[in-house]
C-alpha cells in the first residue's frame, strides 16, 4: 500500500507520544572530586498529549532533564521511553532520526541570520521527501504562528517575539509528536512572554502534541495541564490541573 505524501515527510505526525522515565540519573563532574547530581533517581509518567511545565530554581535540573528526553545528552542510568522508542538505548542514526522527529525550542532562538523566516522553517526538512512539499509545509507552520505575511523577512527584521514564533514554526514543521521548550520566553519581555506561552499552549491543544516546557514563569506554568517542580534533580511537587 502506498503511503500518503504527508506520511513520507512526517511519519508520526499529529498525535503526541507518551513519556516514561524510570530511575533516571545524570551526574556531572565538577573539578576533580565534586559530583553534581543534575538529575537523580527521577521517575515520571506523562500520558500522550499532556502539557507539562517544569519549574524550579536555577540549577534544579530542568534543562538537563529536557536534554536527556531530547537525546541531546545521555543519562548515566535509568530508562527513558518516548512512545515505543527507548531513548536510553538509541545509537548513531537512530538517535539523529529520533531528534529529527521531535520539536525543540530554546531561549536563544538559534535562527540563521542570513536566511529568511521561510528558509529557516524549511531547514529541518532538508533531505526529506517529497521536496516539493517543503515550502507549503513551512508556509503552513508560519501561518500557525501568525507570521504568514513575514515569510520573506530575515531574523534581524523581526522582533524577539516574532523570532521565537519562527523558531516555534521551525519546531512544528516536522509535525512532532513531542515538543520540548527550554525557557522559551527567557529572552522576552513579560507581555511578549505571555503571548508566546499562550501560543504554545494553544498549538499544543490544537495539535495534540505532548509538550514539556521549562520555565521560571509560574503564571504561564499554571496554564498547562500539569506543573512539576524540581529541586536538586528530583521531583518535589507534581500538580495536575483538574480536568472537567
Ligand atoms: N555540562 C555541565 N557540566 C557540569 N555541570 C552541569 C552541566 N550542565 C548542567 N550542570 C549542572 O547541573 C545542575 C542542573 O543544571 P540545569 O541547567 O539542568 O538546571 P536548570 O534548572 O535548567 O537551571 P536554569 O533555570 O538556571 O536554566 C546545575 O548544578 C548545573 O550547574
Amino acid at each position: 500500500m502506498s503511503s500518503a505524501p504527508w506520511q513520507q515527510v512526517a511519519p508520526s505526525a499529529s498525535f503526541g507520544s507518551s513519556l516514561e522515565l524510570v530511575d533516571v540519573n545524570k551526574f556531572y563532574q565538577s573539578g576533580t572530586d565534586h559530583e553534581i547530581k543534575a538529575v537523580q533517581n527521577l521517575s515520571l509518567s506523562v500520558p500522550a498529549g499532556q502539557s507539562v511545565a517544569l519549574v524550579g530554581s536555577s540549577g534544579s535540573g530542568k534543562s538537563t532533564l529536557l536534554h536527556l528526553i531530547g537525546a541531546i545528552d545521555k543519562a548515566d542510568s535509568g530508562q527513558i521511553r518516548v512512545g515505543d522508542t527507548s531513548i536510553t538505548s538509541l545509537k548513531g542514526n537512530a538517535a539523529a532520526d529520533y531528534r529529527a522527529s521531535i520539536g525543540i525550542i530554546f531561549q536563544h532562538f538559534y535562527l540563521i541570520d542570513s536566511l529568511s523566516a521561510l528558509d529557516n522553517v524549511m531547514a529541518p526538512l532538508i533531505g526529506r521527501k517529497p521536496r516539493k512539499t517543503h515550502r507549503d509545509l513551512a508556509l503552513e507552520a508560519l501561518a500557525q504562528v501568525g507570521l504568514a505575511d513575514r515569510a520573506a523577512s530575515t531574523p534581524q527584521q523581526l522582533s524577539g517575539g516574532q523570532q521565537q514564533r519562527v523558531a516555534i514554526a521551525r519546531a512544528l514543521v516536522v509535525k512532532p509528536h513531542l515538543l520540548l521548550a527550554d525557557e522559551p520566553t527567557g529572552n522576552l519581555d513579560s507581555d511578549t512572554s505571555a503571548q508566546i506561552l499562550e501560543l504554545l499552549a494553544q498549538l499544543q491543544t490544537q495539535l495534540g502534541i505532548t509538550m514539556l516546557v521549562a520555565t521560571h514563569d509560574l503564571a504561564a506554568a499554571r496554564q498547562l495541564d500539569r506543573m512539576i517542580e524540581l529541586k536538586d534533580g528530583q521531583i518535589i511537587k507534581d500538580n495536575s490541573r483538574a480536568v472537567n
